[in-house]
């Protein structure tokens, strides 16, 4: 962690950066209006010269900026010097006509992206002012068309604007003012309520508070903690291939859709929408770990599958906010049959922004349209967390890069992604990854004691998994034996459900029970699916 580190001195002079803010309109730049709030330009003089945190009266020198590839001079301000003993020298590119973000497209994305690309050479960091509607898409879509990024883009805006009396906008630009000039942090980033997102992994979780943001499957990068700055270092991206910085200008999005799966959805109308002509791409929003209804003798399937064979990308990503999808399930386990790609943990605006990224790459002749789905499945920019095989063909052992390990020892997405990790292995039958999730006696009792979304333990999984060594493991580690998920089955329920004796015998030697009425229950048999496999 990089803390708080300087205080400032009397009359001393301190080293400046250069900073780059880009704005785009949203509620941080808006006035009312006869027909409701509209972005106003002039932000720098009227917003930000007649304030002392962002002006520190000194010489307004201009700076050499790069605007539609001329050659221009911009008016400058500075901050008074930041606990991080700096100055931070920005100056302003507006957007004309600057936008409500609910109309953002990929033009928008274009100009931010093309902008920073030209200005690149000039500026430490760029600050990109945008409003919160579309904040997570954008984030999103940057973070994708900015390859090989070395210096900070961080996006903010805020719930209030700038001109009312009680509003978000000052801690919200000057927060990314300073850390775009004084860290570098080479990430499309989302700075909002003192906290430091990747962008990637952000979705706008509330309509009116403060707080509006939130990053479900990822730690945040920083934290503005009183005047210091506490940055995650483990977690900053750092470059891996000796490579430029290079912009993709383009994202296809006029060929890729949103699906919100929903109880009673009828196949039909997911066909419609897989039949809009030239379509290439379909985010299938789904329940829980990857679950969508079959649809009457599997037609839903049947759909799916037809569209993946005349070459659309359907992605699968969860309504929850939280966690992974996975083929665990029958329903999501029909889907990755029927060639849907599992999206891991991806945010739906990440799904959606990067599906028409390696579009735009294939239309560009850079990627055929066989490597869509695998680079989907893959980390590109830090928007997923990745297993190194797709998550659909249940490879043997667990192979993880490195990156992931940490996760897998719970210390970079949280338990939450060990847990899920540990109930792939389990799945897949992997004993040695289990071994290794489970090792670390702290976060091997915390994994043991998690549930997932349907209260199953790892020893529920295991009880139906492929390998009784597992199941042994497990408990010999201590996991509970009693233990009910949702449906107020324990482990020892599910493995007479599915008639395995050897793991019968394993759950009742470690003392599990079963209830008189459950001992009925137990004689009827369930599918064999997990058996056959
Ligand atoms: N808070 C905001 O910025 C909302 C505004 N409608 C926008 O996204 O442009």
């Amino acid at each position: 962690m990089g803390g708080f580190t300087a205080v400032v001195k009397g009359n001393e002079t301190y080293p400046e950066s250069r900073v780059l803010i880009i704005i785009t309109g949203g509620t941080i730049c808006m006035q009312p209006s006869e027909g409701g709030l509209v972005p106003v330009d002039g932000f720098l003089e009227s917003a930000m010269a007649p304030r002392p945190s962002f002006n520190d009266k000194s010489e307004r020198v201009k700076l050499t900026a790069i605007k539609d590839g001329e050659k221009i001079l911009l008016d400058s301000l500075r901050t008074p010097p930041s606990s991080y003993s700096k100055h931070i020298r920005y100056g302003a590119l507006e957007f004309n006509p600057l936008l409500d973000s609910s109309s953002i497209s990929s033009d928008g994305w274009t100009q931010i992206a093309t902008a920073v690309k030209a200005n690149y050479h000039l500026f430490d960091g760029f600050v990109v002012l945008h409003g919160t509607d579309s904040l997570s898409y954008s984030a999103s879509a940057l973070s994708f068309m900015m390859q090989d990024l070395g210096k900070p883009v961080v996006l903010t805006g805020s719930q209030a604007s700038i001109f009312a009396l009680q509003s978000d906008a000052v801690d919200n630009l000057l927060g990314s003012l300073i850390i775009a000039g004084t860290f570098v942090i080479p990430e499309v980033c989302l700075f909002f309520h003192h906290t430091l997102f990747r962008g990637n992994r952000t979705t706008k979780a509330s309509a009116s508070s403060f707080d509006a943001f939130a990053s479900p499957n990822c730690e945040p990068l920083a934290r503005v903690t009183g005047i210091g700055i506490d940055v995650n270092w483990s977690l900053v991206r750092r470059p891996t291939t000796i490579a430029p910085f290079e912009v993709t200008p383009y994202l296809d999005t006029a060929h890729v859709a949103c699906v919100r799966i929903f109880p009673g959805i009828k196949p039909e109308m997911i066909d419609s929408i897989l039949r809009v002509p030239d379509l290439r791409g379909l985010i299938l929003e789904t329940f829980g770990m990857g679950n969508a209804p079959a649809g009457v003798d599997g037609s839903l399937t049947r759909t799916i599958r037809s569209a993946v064979e005349r070459g659309i990308t359907v992605v699968n990503v969860s309504q929850c906010t939280n966690g992974f999808v996975s083929p665990l399930y029958a329903p999501g386990y029909q889907l990755g049959q029927a060639g849907v790609v599992f999206g891991h943990d991806l945010t739906s605006e990440a799904a959606l922004t990067k599906l028409s990224y390696l579009l735009a790459l294939e239309k560009g002749g850079k990627l055929t349209s066989a490597e869509i789905s695998h680079q989907m499945s893959l980390n590109l920019r830090g928007e997923l967390t990745e297993f190194k095989s797709s998550a659909f063909s249940h490879p043997p052992i667990l192979d993880l890069e490195a990156e992931n390990a940490a996760a897998l020892l719970g210390r970079l997405s949280g338990p939450e992604a060990a847990f899920a990790l540990l109930g792939y292995a389990v799945e897949r039958g992997d004993l040695a990854g289990v071994k290794e999730l489970l090792e670390g006696d702290e976060i091997g009792h915390q994994l043991l004691k998690r549930a997932d979304y349907a209260g199953n333990t790892a020893l529920h999984l295991a009880a139906v998994g492929p390998e009784v060594e597992i199941l042994k493991l497990l408990l010999l580690r201590g996991a509970g034996v009693h233990a009910r998920n949702r449906a107020n089955n324990t482990p020892l329920f599910l493995a007479v459900k599915m008639g395995r004796t050897e793991f019968v015998d394993l759950l009742k030697g470690a003392g599990g029970l079963l209830w008189e009425q459950e001992q009925e229950a137990g004689t009827e048999k369930v599918s064999k699916r997990k058996l056959e496999e």
